[in-house]
This record gives C-alpha cells, sequence and structure tokens, in this order.
C-alpha cells in the first residue's frame, strides 16, 4: 500500500484520501438537496448517531456499541419507511443527473462554489405582484427559501431559473398561462419553478380553506419558507410560516413579515426552536402528569 502520511499509529494511504473525499462529495451533496426540509435533522441525528457508534466501536466499548449498533440496523429501515417519497425523488434526480454529461460537471462545480454567492430576493417585485394579483382576485402560491432551492419541490414542477420580476410573476400567475396551477418556488432573486406541488397540511383547518391554502400550511409545516397566498374567490393575501397562518393581512404587512423572515438570524431561528422544543417537552410532561 502506498502511504500518504502517517497520524500517530494510523497509515493514511491515497486510497483512504480519496475514500474520505468521496464521502464527503456525497454527504454535502445529499445535505445540499435536503437543505431547507424536516428530513435534513432527521438526517444530521441519524449521522451524529452513526458518528458515535464507529468512536464507540473504536474504542471497544462492547455494551454502548452494541446498543447502538441494534439502533443503526433498525434506523436504517425506520429511515427508509419516514423517508420513501424522498428518497424515491433522490434516486429519480440522480439517475436523470448524469455529472459527466457535457458541461454537467463544470456547472455542478461552479453551482458549488456559487451557491452562497446568489443574490438576496429583492422583495419590491414580489409585493407589488402579489397586490396587484389580489386586486384582480387571481389565486397564487408562492414560496420564499431563504436557505435553498428546495430541488424536491421544484423537481415536481417545471424549473424555471429566471431572474425574479413583477411582470414575470403576474404572466405565471395569469388565469390563461399554462404555468398558474401550484406554486412557485422564489430562491433568492430567481424564481427557481412553476407549477410545483407542495405537500397539504392533515391539521384541521377553517372550512373556508381550499386545497391552495392547505398546501400553503403544509409546506411551512415541512420546510423554513416563508409562503404567501392569494385567494381567487376573496382575494384576500394569507402568510403562513412554521404551520402558522397570518390570514388576509395588508400589503404593507406582507412586506414586514417578508423582511422579518429574510433578515431573522440563524441564532434567533434556533432559539426559536429550541423554545418550541422546550414547549413540547413541558406539554408533554404535563399531559403524564394528568395522566397520573
Ligand atoms: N398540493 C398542491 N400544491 C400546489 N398547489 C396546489 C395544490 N393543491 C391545489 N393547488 C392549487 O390550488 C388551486 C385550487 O385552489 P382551491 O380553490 O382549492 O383553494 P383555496 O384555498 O380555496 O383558494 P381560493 O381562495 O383561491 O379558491 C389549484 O388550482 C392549484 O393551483
Amino acid at each position: 500500500m502506498i502511504l500518504a502520511f502517517q497520524i500517530g499509529f494510523l497509515d493514511i494511504s491515497w486510497k483512504d484520501v480519496l475514500d474520505i473525499l468521496l464521502v464527503t462529495f456525497l454527504l454535502a451533496q445529499v445535505y445540499k438537496l435536503m437543505k431547507g426540509s424536516v428530513a435534513i435533522k432527521v438526517f444530521v441525528g441519524f449521522l451524529s448517531i452513526y458518528l458515535i457508534y464507529l468512536v464507540v466501536n473504536a474504542l471497544q466499548m462492547e455494551l454502548l456499541s452494541t446498543i447502538l449498533g441494534q439502533f443503526m440496523g433498525v434506523g436504517v429501515l425506520a429511515v427508509i419507511i419516514l423517508f420513501q417519497q424522498e428518497i424515491r425523488k433522490f434516486l429519480l434526480l440522480v439517475g436523470r443527473t448524469n455529472i459527466f454529461e457535457e458541461g454537467n460537471l463544470i456547472k455542478n462545480l461552479r453551482f458549488w462554489t456559487q451557491n452562497g454567492k446568489t443574490k438576496r430576493a429583492n422583495i419590491t417585485p414580489i409585493v407589488e405582484a402579489v397586490k396587484s394579483l389580489a386586486g384582480s382576485n387571481t389565486g397564487a402560491l408562492i414560496v420564499l427559501s431563504e436557505d435553498s432551492p428546495l430541488k424536491f419541490y421544484a423537481e415536481s414542477g417545471d424549473a424555471m431559473d429566471s431572474l425574479l420580476s413583477k411582470r414575470l410573476l403576474l404572466a405565471i400567475f395569469n388565469k390563461y398561462s399554462p404555468l398558474h396551477d401550484g406554486a412557485v418556488i422564489v430562491h433568492k432573486d430567481r424564481i427557481v419553478a412553476a407549477r410545483c406541488i407542495l405537500p397539504v397540511t392533515e391539521r384541521d383547518v377553517p372550512a373556508q380553506y381550499g386545497l391552495r391554502h392547505r398546501a400553503g400550511l403544509g409546506m411551512s409545516e415541512n420546510t423554513e419558507t416563508f409562503i404567501i397566498v392569494v385567494s381567487e374567490e376573496t382575494g384576500q393575501i394569507s402568510a403562513m410560516q412554521n404551520g402558522e397562518t397570518m390570514h388576509n393581512i395588508s400589503a404593507q404587512e406582507l412586506r414586514r413579515q417578508i423582511n422579518k423572515y429574510l433578515n431573522e438570524p440563524k441564532e434567533l431561528k434556533k432559539e426559536k426552536e429550541k423554545k418550541e422544543k422546550e414547549k413540547e417537552i413541558s406539554s408533554e410532561v404535563e399531559v403524564k402528569e394528568e395522566v397520573a
């Protein structure tokens, strides 16, 4: 074996380096694909347990490594069952994208290096378009995603990758446009796709909510996105985030809420998640106490 270098008692060969690089590339691709959806939290959790399992195994801690080993065995099955839809979409995506096709490898690499550099969304075209659509009772469903282009959901519609503009949004949602059905996904300053299918909420919602509102709410439960719905029936504007609906808001309020969503620092988001978890735990404890 040709040695590359040695770290303490570890002999690292070029094959190991290549192995590590490939695994890193694969994990980063999976992360990029799932970024912004709830699946990523399960993925990171599972990965952490797997890393602990590897360390525990290397340290030959028999009992813990047996328990974690059992968990990993069942866990893989549980993940496959829980995320069968996502896995299916992922495999379809992989099957359809040949990275060695002409220009594809370069495009992928460029996407990698430029991903963080895409300009932030200019919210004026969005607010102006929503105001116009509401004024003419034209139904619309717009998903704003700050973190990721939501490839899984974008795949269900027609890819666009166009610069965001008021006129383009109006053209898409025009009743006679072949693209008006479904949702538009906006990531940073680009319209990623139109005609996308979103997950519909399974919660009990007010009777006046039809499929458009249910899909918006479902999306907000499943992803860290901001969703705007314009009702075709009433022309009212609603916004959804984290499974909560802001019903019948003005264009001004919409602008304020989008700004809040785009400017919310990551730490604040994490703190909010922590508080929600604490709330969940305390309500579970309360229920248990009541039962006892
Ligand atoms: N799962 C979905 N994902 C994305 N868009 C959807 C989905 N389901 C329905 N829609 C969109 O919603 C439209 C139907 O809206 P529907 O009238 O049922 O909703 P609504 O909430 O009552 O809204 P409105 O007030 O506009 O009537 C469809 O034409 C389609 O464009």
